[in-house]
């Protein structure tokens, strides 16, 4: 992995944005920025109005010692984490505010981002966790009827590097082959390649807590449904039947929603919260959440998850689904690149039908490990991983990917109408 010599520079197929044959066409398009940016807008659009006679000031040093040229965005100075490419069409902003990119770059596949700034509507969590942004082109304009802000402004504000003009095909084909890779991005000049590639190879992600640093400290009830208008399955005069408790391991809203859209009172509680104090609340059913990084990494919450276990129905998902497989005796594994995407396809081997999903994972449950009457679910059609576990004898339910959706399609919906099945069926025998 770490085999290429350091020195290499990316070449940038698209580097004419550096010309000065465009300066004509480039000085129409500041000022059609300058127009777009609402009145809300305080101060200049922090990037855009330099662009395109910006050079690159930012440079991207892989483990692997390959140096990729880049402009930057948002936040200056010095970042480390492990660069992930996501192949979703849409949904920046979710992405950016999913807590389980804790520690990652993320490398969008998608070419042309920024077009629809960022609203005030689709936020995952209050803060971004990530670590930076990698996009081949950053929209000059910026034009939605929700926008509020444009992208470069509200990352910089967040303190979340970003950079663009860097070709982001040629590191998606190298993490594809390699498999994940550390980086460090840098907008300092004093900074020499040799001590940014030291410090991609001395920084570790695997066996890394990273969930205790987007949790919640205490814990809170949650009330918001989905909006009316984007609601379409639930019906939304249940009331509040079902009392859950949900895990915080660094929840994305949209779950939230979701269970409120379905009939759920909610208490979001820390990922340390105690399995007895859970308990006490007589919850019809627990959520485990999602979240970031190596669920090795958090014996603490596979034991919560363990003393929960057969004593009401559960739900996990994603980092909750891998802690729910490790409680139950199975072993966890770091994949070559993980899945990030909203276009993974998925059996459900239930019904036979194919949902398309959207994924957020480096890590996977191995379904080989898990003891007798564990059933698999689902599968990851791509790769034949699993997507999905159920033990109908304990109450459990989980999924590797998000039925919330949040980026992505809804197909996966109808699990949280399963999760309300498994608690009324538990609800109706009490
Ligand atoms: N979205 C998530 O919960 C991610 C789970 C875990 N951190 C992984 O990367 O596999």
């Amino acid at each position: 992995m770490a085999s290429k010599a350091i020195g290499f520079v990316a070449s940038n197929p698209l580097g004419r944005f550096d010309s000065e044959s465009i300066t004509c066409r480039a000085k129409v398009m500041v000022s059609i920025v300058r127009c777009s940016v609402p009145l809300s807008s305080n101060g200049p659009s922090i990037g855009l109005a330099e662009r395109p006679w910006k050079t690159s000031d930012a440079r991207l040093v892989l483990e692997d010692g390959s140096i990729w040229k880049a402009k930057s965005f948002g936040a200056s100075g010095t970042q480390v984490g492990e660069v992930v490419f996501n192949t979703a069409l849409t949904g920046y902003q979710e992405i950016l505010t999913d807590p389980s990119y804790a520690g990652q770059f993320v490398l969008m596949t998608t070419p042309h981002i920024g077009n629809t700034g960022v609203n005030l509507d689709d936020e995952e969590s209050k803060q971004c966790f990530l670590a930076g942004l990698v996009i081949r082109s950053l929209s000059i304009s910026t034009s939605n009827w929700r926008c509020a802000e444009p992208l470069g402004d509200y990352l910089a504000k967040r303190n979340i590097m970003g950079i663009y003009d860097v070709d982001t095909r040629a590191i998606t084909r190298r993490l594809r082959e390699d498999g994940s890779l550390i980086g460090v991005l840098s907008t300092e000049e004093s900074k020499t390649d040799e001590e940014l590639l030291d410090l991609s190879r001395s920084w570790e992600i695997v066996g890394v807590d990273l969930i205790s640093g987007v949790s919640c400290k205490s814990p809170y009830e949650w009330i918001d449904k989905t909006i009316l208008d984007w609601d379409f399955n639930s019906n939304r005069r249940a009331g509040e039947t079902y009392r859950v408790v949900a895990y915080d391991f660094g929840i994305k809203q949209n779950i939230l929603r979701r269970l409120a859209s379905y009939g759920c009172k909610i208490t979001v509680v820390p990922s340390t919260w105690p399995a007895s104090e859970t308990l006490k609340l007589k919850p019809d059913g627990v959520l485990f959440s999602n979240g970031p990084g190596d669920p090795s990494a958090v014996p603490y919450a596979v034991e919560t998850v363990k003393n929960i276990l057969g004593r009401v129905p559960v739900f996990g998902i994603c980092m909750g689904h891998q802690l729910l497989g490790q409680a139950l005796g199975g072993k966890t594994y770091k994949m070559k690149f993980g899945h990030h995407g909203g276009n993974h396809p998925v059996r459900n081997l239930r019904t036979g039908h194919v949902e398309i999903s959207s994924q957020n994972h480096n890590y996977a449950v191995d379904p080989a490990t898990l003891p007798e009457g564990v059933e698999l679910t689902h599968v990851n059609l791509n790769d034949g991983s699993c997507a999905g576990l159920a033990y109908p004898a304990k109450k459990i339910m989980s999924l590797q990917y998000h039925p919330e959706a949040s980026p992505g399609p809804h197909d996966s919906d109808y699990a949280f109408r399963d999760f309300i099945k498994l608690m009324n069926h538990e609800k109706v025998k009490a």
